[in-house]
């Protein structure tokens, strides 16, 4: 056992008692927000960094808006939020990919204005600067969470707590059983996103449509580069090779970039730093470091190689780097591959989603895809951690296997998940009830009549 000392108890002041609090200020902890204040409840979210947004503001389109079959199955408060987005123009159209079914880029300071503008429209009383740190139990009920920041260590009480920490940070302090990445605890790779300017990216794409031998892509037909100025590259695996045999180290097969909003700016996806803990700051400290270093050679190769990029230069890096995977909730339900694979309905469907299993593997520079043909639901129960009471989980840490949450995980699914748990909150704070005892037909007509989209019941009866 590594050397310990013993915290002498003490007593802290309780900053703050609310109606529902939600920690983590990501994609699924704004909506959980605004769906709980939205009839007048007092709610509070606690966000560590000084903005809201999560992997929203790190360069990343937001995937998972349109199935399959090309509908949009995620609606609601999330296209409210990038209806508001529209009207400052940092949000492009629901735009169709073969590869990724949709893609919407957003504008990431952009993402932080307007997200935190609606949370202070609906008097979510938000917290930066302050990092959850510790729980307040009675037993197996959840009072509240202890914080920590420049004031010191204090706590908030809360009648229902949604964990959006990504990370699982809540549910696994309060004793919740959590799993971690694939059955040897591997777990995807994550990556330090960055930004480059002076792309011609008109080049580029009709490079790849007049050339599609020379510049191979990946599942998307080199046509639809000649269709639209917007777009997901994913392929070019020759040209990194050759890179690699010509010295440069690149640490993924493939290129990965994605055209920004602003003409010229292209953000790249392609450091990856294998075996980072995402609950560990030292291992996310060399995250930064390996992360920083990889983008050297990136850029090099993304100015040699690929047309368009020749007079790039470098813009900026992603405020922190993006943890693709962590730890997952033990629910009522735990989603698995073959819900996903066989367009699993439930009965207590919150959400619909479509995105493929997208497992960027633990080790080596390889992933791995699989689609199932159309949608599948997120069912209530996997936001509900088995053991503790008062708590939701929502977000990429719900309760599912390593492979269903390499599909759950993209951004659009997450607000769904958010908007169903903030619903869920409300509701059972305002019955006084265990989240896990609402009425879950309730909050499907709650959802549905808000504007969200569930699918029709199919004949054939569901589990
Ligand atoms: C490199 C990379 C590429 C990806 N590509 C895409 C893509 O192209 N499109 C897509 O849709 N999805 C993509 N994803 C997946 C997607 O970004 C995430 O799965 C999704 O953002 C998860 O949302 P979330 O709300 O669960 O968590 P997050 O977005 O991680 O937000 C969690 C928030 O909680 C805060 N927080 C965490 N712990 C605490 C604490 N203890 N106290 C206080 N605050 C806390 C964090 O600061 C953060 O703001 C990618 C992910 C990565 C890492």
């Amino acid at each position: 056992m590594s050397k310990t000392i013993v915290e002498p108890a003490r007593e802290i002041a309780v900053r703050k008692e609310t109606d529902v609090l939600v920690i983590g200020g990501g994609p699924s902890g704004i909506m959980a927000a605004l769906a709980a204040a939205e009839d007048g409840l007092n709610v509070m979210l606690i966000e560590s960094r000084s903005f809201v947004g999560g992997n929203m503001t790190i360069g990343l389109p937001i995937l998972g808006f349109l199935g399959q079959k090309g509908n949009q199955i995620i609606k609601g408060l999330p296209q409210q939020f990038i209806d508001r987005l529209k009207a400052v123009r940092a949000s492009s159209e629901h735009r169709p990919c073969p590869l990724h079914m949709s893609l919407t880029l957003v504008e990431p300071e952009a993402v932080k204005t307007v997200a935190l503008q609606m949370l202070v429209e609906n008097n979510v009383d938000v917290l930066f600067y302050a990092f959850c740190v510790g729980v307040i139990m009675e037993g197996d009920e959840l009072k509240g969470v202890i914080i920590e920041s420049k004031a010191g260590r204090e706590a908030i009480l809360a009648k229902t707590v949604i964990d959006c920490s990504g990370d699982a940070d809540v549910a696994y302090r309060a004793g919740v059983p959590c799993e971690y990445g694939n059955e040897q605890g591997g777990v995807q790779p994550p990556t330090l996103m960055f930004c480059l300017g002076g792309v011609d990216t008109e080049k580029l794409r009709t490079s790849i449509a007049e050339e599609p031998r020379t510049y191979l892509t990946d599942f998307i037909p080199a046509e639809y580069f000649g269709q639209n100025n917007q777009f997901v590259l994913v392929g070019m695996r020759n040209l990194v090779k050759k890179a690699q045999e010509a010295g440069l180290t690149l640490t993924t097969e493939r290129t990965i970039l994605i055209t920004g909003l602003r003409k010229g700016e292209v953000w790249v996806n392609m450091t990856r730093v294998n075996g980072v803990n995402g609950t560990d700051p030292g291992s996310l400290t060399y995250g930064e470091i390996e992360g920083r270093h990889q983008i050297q050679d990136i850029q090099q190769y993304l100015i040699q190689y690929v047309p368009g990029f020749e007079q790039a230069y470098f813009l900026k890096t992603a405020p922190f780097i993006g943890i693709r995977e962590t730890r997952r909730i033990q629910g009522h339900y735990t989603m698995t591959r073959e819900d996903i694979m066989s367009c699993r309905h439930f009965e207590d469907a919150i959400a619909v989603a479509s995105y493929p299993l997208d497992i960027h593997h633990p080790q080596g520079g390889g992933c791995t895809l699989e689609w199932c043909g159309d949608c599948y639901d997120i069912p209530f129960r996997s936001l509900i951690p088995q053991k503790i009471k008062n708590l939701i989980v929502a977000g990429r840490c719900i309760s599912a296997t390593h492979e269903a949450m390499s599909a759950i995980r993209v951004m659009a699914p997450c607000m769904a998940m958010g908007e169903a748990a903030g619903r869920a909150a409300k509701m059972a704070v305002r019955a006084g009830v265990q989240p896990a005892a609402i009425d879950v037909k309730k909050l499907q007509e709650e959802l549905l009549n808000k504007g969200a989209y569930l699918r029709p019941f199919p004949e054939e009866p569901v589990s």
